[in-house]
């Protein structure tokens, strides 16, 4: 008998699907190596999320295999993937979806140019456009935590309240991002590891050249609300 209602079943399903192929992306954008990085995304309608199992190969990654918790991070027994470890980064998944509601989706790497920013403590500044658009501004820091309790989640959390980007550089350990679903924030994976090379290889030819906050505030407000096809609006 299962703990959930026919519509629940159904969202969970869903969601495995979405998370199992999200993962793939992560390594076909070049994100991780070995079994490094996670996805996870909200369950809708129930207080719960899915995310990958932990050291498991990338190839073999699948909807059956991944990992049902409730908030508080804890896997719901006798659900399918169960048998397994969550990710490493459970504690901190969870501590997201119970602080910022409007999270959809949680994505973590070790992406090598957003992490040599994270081994700096160093946030990435906002000096293209491609930032503005994405990010609204710099890419910022979050604290040195210790992987297995709350302190990541906390780190992110604390950083990313309130700040218009969806990316933040857990210090000395790597990115960590978030979205309105888990699409959202491999986005935000994608595009934190492709403008912290861009502004990695500027600032190797000289003296970077920060864009005026009016012209940044611009940006993204239309990309956010403009570009594309259908206006998603930023998150809140
Ligand atoms: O940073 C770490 C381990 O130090 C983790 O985030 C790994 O990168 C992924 O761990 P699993 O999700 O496979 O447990």
């Amino acid at each position: 008998m299962s703990a959930f209602s026919p519509e629940i079943e159904v969202a969970i399903a869903r969601t495995r699907d979405e998370v199992s192929a999200l993962h793939a992306e992560l390594v076909r954008n070049g994100l991780v190596v070995w079994t490094g990085g996670n996805v996870s995304g909200r369950v809708p309608g129930a207080d719960a999320f899915v995310i990958k199992p932990s050291g498991v190969s990338y190839d073999e990654l699948r909807p059956e295999n991944m990992i049902v918790c409730d908030l508080e991070g804890r896997v719901i027994p006798d659900t399918p993937g169960s048998d397994r470890e969550p990710s490493s980064d459970t504690a901190a998944h969870a501590y997201v979806y119970r602080h910022m509601e409007h999270v959809g989706g949680v994505v973590h790497t070790h992406s090598p140019y957003a992490t040599a920013w994270a081994a700096r403590g160093e946030a990435i500044p906002c000096v293209i456009t491609a930032m503005a658009d994405e990010f609204g501004g710099e890419i910022p820091v979050g604290p040195f935590a210790i992987i297995g309790d709350d302190s990541i989640g906390r780190g992110i959390v604390e950083t990313l309240t309130g700040h218009r980007s969806r990316a933040v550089l857990m210090q000395n350990h790597g990115p960590f991002t978030i979205g309105r679903n888990a699409r959202d924030a491999v986005k935000a994976a994608v595009m934190v590891e492709d403008v912290a090379r861009t502004v990695h290889l500027a600032r190797q030819g000289g003296a970077l050249l920060p864009i005026p906050q009016d012209a940044i505030d611009s940006l993204f407000d239309r990309y956010q609300n403009v570009y594309g096809q259908a206006a998603q609006g930023a998150m809140p």
